[in-house]
């Protein structure tokens, strides 16, 4: 008996030169370890045939679901700045797309299901513990509010992986509003595939830009959309302390969601210099690069696209140039509009942004916590005291100086005290994943085989604005521990 997914592959209808088939290849002892039951409702699928041996051997990779069309595509990047023209699939599979409940279709891909035909030298595994931190990462963020890949379950495979050292093996299946990515479009561009290109661009802008399907100016539409999106996605990874840490073009999905949680973190204290992934040694990737990069990124889409955009190339460049500069302009009215949020004010005065922006400066110097000190002016507008904040900065004067201006800026607006600390809690998380933690509850999994941490964990995040007085101990960074350095996969 196989498990039913009602497969639908837009993607594996491309033309031949978009992916490669791959046959299944079946292993002794998958393992399903994990399925997200309220994930798989969305998507219509039933959970409890997720749960079967069937369901993991499918979900490794080993056998075919009726209906799916396993692929890997292909796409190239730039990494770390430099351009790889071939890249691809080397680890992931698309095992087919689903419409969910909702009416949106839906990819889903196994990572770490074996070689591809773009597997370069690598050995297309994925190992437990980078599989776990995936999964719990991308799932806080979604509770976060963060667009974002999902994930639907993960299977041990019951094989080795080597990683330096000999490691379980795991395969997460993931779930994609698309798995195209700005990396997709230079892979063709590079080529001079034209056609090809165009090809392409009509499938992301049936997926993505529905209401511009056939219309004379899509190309210029769908440029523009991604340049909406990601500006919303970079506004709201920054408002919530998050670094992506290897924002390559490969890494940067043209539907606007996070993806690849490889050297991903949250800042603890707050510094725009912060990089966690040991392989960014130029900090290229960093915190406050943020912004910058996504536009960098994007500057490498539009010259793909400027053979679409117009016969005319002043005109295709004006309108590469335009959608540059709308990444900007919606990014600054975002992340400004969120900061302002955040100390609980909703009005649009560039008063009010400086007087976030000058708490984000005292937080700097005085080493204060990014998410306990946002999270803790919910308790200082109601009524509570400066020095449960105060204490976290090594000046705590600087802190309160900032909080008498910014009380009185409150009492101004007669802000009501209760709606002041509502708003401001729905703005700034309790919990969020911290690096210590995340690396923690992965421990106690990979290492003793301990899976209550890591659900606990993930139970917290699934609420992150919620008080949950049982839970303190999860909003602490925890334990002193040197960050883990990332190789990257
Ligand atoms: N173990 C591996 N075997 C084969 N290819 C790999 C392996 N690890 C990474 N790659 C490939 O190297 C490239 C860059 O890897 P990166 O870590 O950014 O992606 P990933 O985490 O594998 O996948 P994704 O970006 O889809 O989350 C990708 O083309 C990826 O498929």
């Amino acid at each position: 008996m196989g498990i039913a997914i009602p497969f639908d592959n837009s993607y594996a209808r491309l033309p031949q030169g978009f992916h490669a088939r791959v046959p299944p290849k079946r292993l002794a002892a998958p393992r399903i370890v994990k399925v997200n039951r309220a994930l798989a409702a969305e998507l219509g699928l039933d959970a409890s045939a997720l749960e079967s041996p069937e369901a993991a051997a499918v979900l490794s990779g080993g056998a075919a679901a009726p209906g799916s069309e396993p692929i890997a595509l292909v796409y190239a990047g730039h990494q770390f700045g430099q351009f790889v023209p071939r890249l691809g699939d080397g680890r992931a599979l698309l095992l087919g797309e689903v419409v969910d409940r909702a009416g949106a279709r839906r990819d889903i891909q196994l990572k770490g299901s074996g070689v591809t035909p773009y597997s370069r030298q690598g050995d297309g595994l994925a190992a437990l513990g980078p599989v776990l931190r995936e999964y719990l990462v991308s799932e806080a963020m979604n509770a976060l509010g963060v667009p974002t890949t999902r994930s639907l379950a993960i299977v041990a495979t019951g094989e080795s992986v080597y990683r330096e050292t000999e490691l379980p093996g795991a395969v997460l299946t993931r779930v994609a509003a698309s798995h195209i990515r700005v990396g997709t479009f230079q892979y063709f561009a590079a080529r001079g595939e034209t056609d090809n290109l165009r090809v392409l661009a009509d499938h992301a802008i049936t997926r993505h830009q529905p209401d511009a399907v056939g219309e004379p100016d899509r190309y210029r539409r769908l440029l523009e959309g991604v340049a909406r999106r990601q500006a919303a996605l970079i506004a709201r990874w920054m408002l919530l302390g998050f670094v992506h840490g290897v924002m390559n073009t490969d890494n940067m999905a043209v539907s606007g969601e996070t993806i690849d949680y490889g050297p991903c973190a949250f800042l603890d204290r707050y510094d725009p210099a912060t990089v966690f992934s040991s392989i960014d040694r130029g900090g290229r990737y960093a915190y406050g690069n943020q912004p910058a990069i996504g536009q960098w990124n994007l500057a490498r889409l539009a010259e793909c696209l400027l053979p679409l955009l117009s016969a005319v190339e002043a005109e295709a460049m004006e309108q590469a140039t335009g959608a540059l500069s709308l990444y900007a302009d919606e990014f600054n009215t975002a992340y400004r509009a969120g900061l302002r949020a955040k100390i609980g004010l909703t009005e649009g005065t560039d008063e009010d942004t400086a007087l976030a922006e000058d708490l984000l400066r005292r937080m700097q110097e005085g080493g204060a916590d990014f998410t306990a000190t946002f999270r803790g002016l919910s308790v200082l507008a109601g009524g509570g005291d400066t020095s449960a904040i105060s204490s976290g900065f090594r000046d705590a004067a600087a802190f309160d100086a900032w909080a008498q201006d910014w009380q009185a800026r409150l009492a101004r607006d007669g802000a009501d005290r209760r709606a002041s600390t509502d708003a401001i809690r729905r703005a700034n998380p309790a919990f969020i994943p911290r690096n210590q933690r995340v690396e923690e509850v992965i421990a106690a999994a990979v290492s003793d085989c301990d899976f209550a941490p890591f659900e606990a964990f993930l139970q917290v995040l699934s609420r992150p604005y919620d008080d949950q007085p049982d839970a303190g101990r999860w909003a602490d960074p925890g334990p002193p521990a040197p960050y883990r350095t990332f190789c990257g996969t």
